[in-house]
């Protein structure tokens, strides 16, 4: 594969906080298309690894060695005013907690228009009508109706999914998914992971998809990262890394999810031959 047909490209990334290294080296490449997950308890630096592709590190964290390419431009050197182009129309987001990220005094459809009109410069009845069917395009019954809900009028999974469409409604390459799911209750999640599996398959749209769940990653995810204490400790195709782990810390993730159902992943008739393939 070509340098130029990776959507992303993380080499050697490392983030310190002034002289303390807080990610110590993640390398990962994404094609159109393509699906990675990195997996770790909390604290284990995921967060931190995906601000940086989105170029919203915390203050006073700084990348401070390896490189990062977003649709093959190197960002070291972007201006604030290059990384607000990039952000929604090539790299997009979506994180845990919705509510927190809608403006609850607005009507959940006027929010998304009033970006489209902003961002893609569309008039009011053009992002009105682009709303709706991005509402539409992320399983929204009557888009109509969900239009002009308020966000406290609509569950969890339905505000996510608001911002799912508002994440992609620029036509981004790159989706990062960081803990999208994490407080939906398990049929909501599951539904949720369905639809960035359509998204991906409809529009070829890339994902990163951030869990501490590894159960999450596995339905997902082609390739794993397992992280720990900001350091990758494995890193593979996902089916060599659930069936072959190679570090303790990976088996113990492995052991921990069996009872929530992992091995309806680990049974997965592809992912066995997958593995098969690779010994
Ligand atoms: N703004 C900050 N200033 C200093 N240290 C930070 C900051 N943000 C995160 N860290 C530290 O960096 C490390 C990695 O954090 P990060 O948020 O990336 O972890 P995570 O795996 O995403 O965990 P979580 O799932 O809890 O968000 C942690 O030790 C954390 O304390």
């Amino acid at each position: 594969m070509t340098a130029e047909k990776k959507v992303l490209a993380l080499q050697d990334v490392r983030i310190a906080h002034g002289s303390r290294e807080l990610v110590h080296g993640v390398s990962f490449d994404l094609e159109p298309g393509g699906v990675v997950g990195i997996v770790g308890e909390s604290g284990s630096g995921k967060t931190l690894t995906c601000r940086s592709a989105l170029g919203i590190l915390p203050p006073g964290l700084r990348l401070s060695h390896g490189s990062i390419a977003i649709d093959g431009q190197d960002i070291s050197g972007l201006t604030a005013r290059q990384w607000t182009g990039l952000r929604g129309s090539t790299i997009g987001a979506v994180f845990q907690d919705p509510a927190s990220y809608l403006n609850p005094s607005l009507t959940v459809g006027s929010q998304i228009a009033e970006a489209l009109r902003v961002k893609a410069g569309l008039g009011r009845r053009a992002a009105r009508q682009r709303a709706l069917e991005l509402l539409a395009e992320v399983h929204l019954r009557d888009p109509h109706r969900v239009y002009d809900r308020y966000p406290h009028e609509l569950s969890g999974g339905m505000q996510q999914r608001v911002l799912i469409a508002a994440a992609i409604s620029l036509r981004p390459k790159i989706l990062i998914a960081d803990e999208a799911t994490t407080a939906l209750d398990v049929t909501v999640q599951a539904e949720i992971l369905d639809l960035l599996t359509d998204l991906r398959e409809s529009t070829g749209l890339a994902l990163v998809v951030v869990s501490h769940d590894l159960a999450v990653v596995a339905q997902l995810c082609e390739q794993v990262l397992v992280m720990r204490d900001g350091v990758v400790v494995e890193q593979g195709p996902t089916a060599s890394v659930l069936h072959d782990p190679q570090h303790e810390y990976t088996r113990l993730l492995i052991t921990e999810h069996e009872q929530y159902g992992l091995e309806r992943y680990l049974d997965r008739p592809d992912l066995k031959e997958t593995a098969g393939a690779g010994h």
